[in-house]
């Protein structure tokens, strides 16, 4: 006897269960129902309100807000409502406990259903034969448009533990239907089929760094998006305040897992891609392999570092001379070159930012400078009236430009645009911070040309370094801060008074009201504070496909998360970049040390066995002793490779259509080398780039011709990979070559103009 088994029940037991298992989903429904109209009519109570004064404003705000909010929440969860249900033994009978996506009371206040976050839901995710976790049948629920259309049972037996279940699968039946789904472009959410290894990922602690490593295809992405979820859920307080932040490696990849923390009701996190970090910028283009190798490196901390403090200029190297001389209307005022030495080595010495030092520098030398006027124009010199003397010379041009010239004021973009734009500055600067000058002229261009992604952990480093001079904005914020503290008090009176504080769930705190009060305009949430303050320290970090952050993307994403609450996600083994992690100990080691928690997901959901076998011969070379996962479609098309004739533009066509046809529904992919990627988008005018990708409705075009970096984390019913002899030939490109096979959800074709590579044999035989 298997220790967990499909229970099949018989046509009429099934008859009779669905009927048993309707009525209970369609009382949650009309529960649904009662609370979305309690809540509309709540709000547009809320709205009619016509009370004048502070604290009826106040508590306006406070029911609008809440309301709204629960409206939207209700309002995501019409589809897959339920999912599922566990029958938990207990000694005085089985209690069944349904699942689904919000937790709901009936009108007597007892529990119809478990949220999937909630701790008593637990069960339905990790229990397996091993481990039943007390339950005795796992249900899971089919639901379409409200209706109970079908349901997969699993029975477990505690007593008959065999080898009946090699992978532990939760509900197979249920998830190999979702497996065989076409793909849309967009990626769902799996609350009703996450595995259990997933759910360790998902519910695993908020502190600390914890490394999600995985093949592809093993949901790493989609169970960090639903860890997401489960720590906003069960650590809203803390989370809502200072947000959660995904890092993603490109726009098509961000929009392409768009949707799941939207269908899981969750919409204040921040989506980034690291070109994207800093505010203001926008980098979507990347540099060429060399150049992000040099410009990812640690030793970049040194140069930025080095080209700030090749700003901060002695008279002699500014100006050629050893004494500070200015044109005034007074005259021309001379402040000896020591006395500017001394100046400037104080203000090294206070390591503050360059512009906040800055403030000292400029002080102390239209000091000196009224100091000289004074003694030019034959007048005592009145210590007390220097600083007036000094801010009434700081209105002559020639004044500010002279102390502009010893310690300019600078923003992150002029400091790197003259560091990129000036060869002998560059070599000086490569000198000063160790940087091997035969390299840094790889970092020449022109002063205008558009910031890459590479660019922009450097622009964050630079903005760490030079700070502002923030005096009179720190004065404003401590104001602002006693002015909140204040009203935070006051909210929490009106909360009290409404009644609005018993009910945390909500979200709704003093604090929050607070901020929503006070913010003029439209008010902003978390997410859009946070996405538009470089400073901002979020509660938790998520970084997707970790293994191409460079360690100066690494420094950027970690000033963002102080207490070092990170989920890291990726393979190092589909590292397409050279400055790329090739251990997790060594990319992370410089923050945590050794504190890294590293769980392993092994079983691969896209695809099927033979599309892997062909994909693990590429993985023993591009990676050397990585295990390939272990695919859950055993069955599939057998993969193909097509030899090309005639080029992409008389092959690929009649290619696609083929595909195109054999797959029915969904979407194909043909995936080709940066070199070859005009060509095969020539052969394939209808085909979309993955950067155009933004269908107005949502949809999204089913042949899509993309790069080996634009495809990351993505998935497609068929794949196309062209001329992997060109792949193989790049850097990284086994790597590459694995990424591009791996895309495949069920059906893919290598086409190849000379003789097929080695490590494709496979598909010869
Ligand atoms: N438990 C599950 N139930 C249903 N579908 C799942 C489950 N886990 C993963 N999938 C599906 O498998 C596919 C791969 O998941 P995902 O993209 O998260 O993998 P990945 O490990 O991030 O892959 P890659 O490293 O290649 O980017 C997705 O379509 C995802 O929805």
């Amino acid at each position: 006897m298997s220790s967990r088994q499909q229970d099949d029940l018989s046509p009429s037991a099934e008859k009779a269960a669905i009927a048993t298992e309707q009525a209970r989903v369609t009382a949650m429904y009309e529960r649904l129902d009662d609370l979305r109209a309690h809540t509309r009519e709540r709000l547009a109570e809320a709205h009619l309100q016509e009370r004048s004064g502070y604290a009826a404003l106040m508590e306006r705000e406070a029911r609008s807000y809440e309301q709204a909010l629960r409206h939207a929440r209700f309002g995501a969860v019409e589809e897959g409502l339920c999912f599922g249900r566990i029958d938990i033994a207990h000694d005085d009978g089985d209690e069944a406990r349904y699942v689904g996506r919000i937790g709901l009371r009936d009108t007597e206040h007892e529990t119809i259903l478990v949220d999937w976050r909630a701790p008593a839901a637990r069960p339905f995710y990790a229990a397996t034969p091993g481990s039943p976790e007390g339950i005795v049948r796992r249900r899971h629920l089919r639901v379409r448009h409200r209706r109970v259309i079908g349901l997969d049972d699993e029975v477990f037996d505690p007593d008959g533990l065999t080898e009946g279940d090699r992978r532990q699968l939760v509900g197979e039946a249920a998830l190999m239907a979702s497996l065989a789904r076409g793909r849309t472009g967009r990626m769902g959410d799996i609350v009703a089929t996450i595995q259990a290894e997933q759910d360790r990922v998902i519910r695993a602690r908020l502190s600390g760094i914890l490394v999600v490593q995985g093949g592809p295809g093993t949901g790493k992405t989609v169970a960090a998006l639903h860890r997401a979820a489960y720590l906003l859920y069960t650590h809203r307080s803390v989370l809502e305040r200072r947000g959660v932040l995904v890092v993603g490696p490109n726009p098509t990849f961000l929009r392409y897992i768009g949707d799941v923390l939207p269908s899981l009701g969750e919409t204040d996190v921040v989506m980034r891609t690291v070109g994207e970090l800093v505010p203001g910028v926008e980098a979507t283009i990347g540099d060429d392999h060399e150049v992000a190798a040099l410009k990812g490196a640690p030793v970049m901390a040194d140069l930025v570092r080095a080209a700030i403090q090749d700003r901060q200029r002695s008279p002699e190297r500014a100006f050629g001379e050893p004494d500070l001389r200015v044109e005034t209307d007074a005259g021309t005022l001379v402040v000896p070159g020591p006395t500017c030495d001394r100046v400037l080595a104080t203000a090294r010495g206070l390591r503050l930012e360059h512009n906040v030092a800055r403030k000292y520098v400029v002080d102390r030398l239209l000091r000196e400078l009224a100091r000289a006027e004074s003694t030019l124009l034959g007048r005592p010199v009145d210590e007390e009236d220097l600083p007036h003397a000094g801010g009434r010379l700081w209105q002559e041009d020639p004044v500010r430009e002279a102390l502009d010239a010893l310690w300019p004021d600078l923003t992150p973009r002029r400091l790197l645009r003259d560091l990129y734009s000036d060869r002998e500055t560059l070599l000086r600067v490569a000198e000063a911070g160790g940087l091997d000058t035969e390299r840094a002229p790889l970092l020449l261009r022109p002063a205008g040309a558009p910031w890459t992604v590479e660019d922009v952990p450097l622009l964050d480093e630079a903005a760490e370094l030079l700070g502002r001079d923030d005096g009179a904005e720190r004065a404003r914020r401590r104001r602002e801060d006693a002015e909140r503290a204040e009203e935070e008090r006051y909210a929490q009176g009106v909360l009290e008074l409404t009644g609005l504080a018993e009910d945390p769930a909500e979200g709704l705190d003093a604090a929050l009201l607070a901020d929503r009060h006070r913010a003029p305009g439209p008010s902003s949430t978390t997410a859009e504070r946070a996405a538009a303050d470089r400073r901002w320290t979020y509660g938790h970090v998520i970084v997707d496909e970790a293994q191409e952050l460079s360690p100066m993307a690494w420094r950027a994403v970690m000033r963002r998360v102080p207490t070092r609450s990170l989920t890291v996600v990726g393979d190092v083994a589909q590292t397409g970049s050279t400055v790329g992690a090739r251990s997790w100990r060594e990319a992370l080691e410089p923050y945590v040390g050794d504190k890294v928690y590293v769980e392993t997901l092994r079983v691969n959901y896209r695809t099927p066995a033979p599309i892997m076998e062909v994909a693990a011969d590429v993985l023993r070379v591009a990676a050397p002793g990585q295990e390939a996962p272990e695919s859950v479609r055993e069955e599939g098309d057998p993969p193909r490779a097509v030899l090309m004739g005639n080029g992409p533009k008389g092959d690929l066509p009649g290619l696609v259509a083929e595909e195109l046809d054999a797959i029915g529904e969904g979407r194909v992919a043909v995936i080709a080398s940066d070199a070859s990627i005009s060509e095969v988008a020539e052969a394939l005018p209808e085909a979309a780039r993955p950067a155009a990708e933004r269908g107005r409705d949502g949809s999204t075009p089913s042949v899509v011709v993309s790069t080996i970096t634009e495809a990351k984390g993505l998935e497609f019913d068929s794949v196309i990979v062209v001329r992997p002899e060109e792949l193989l030939a790049r850097p990284c490109g086994a790597g590459d070559l694995y990424v591009a096979l791996t895309r495949a959800t069920r059906r893919l074709t290598v086409a190849h103009e000379i003789d097929l590579p080695e490590v494709l044999g496979r598909l010869n035989a």
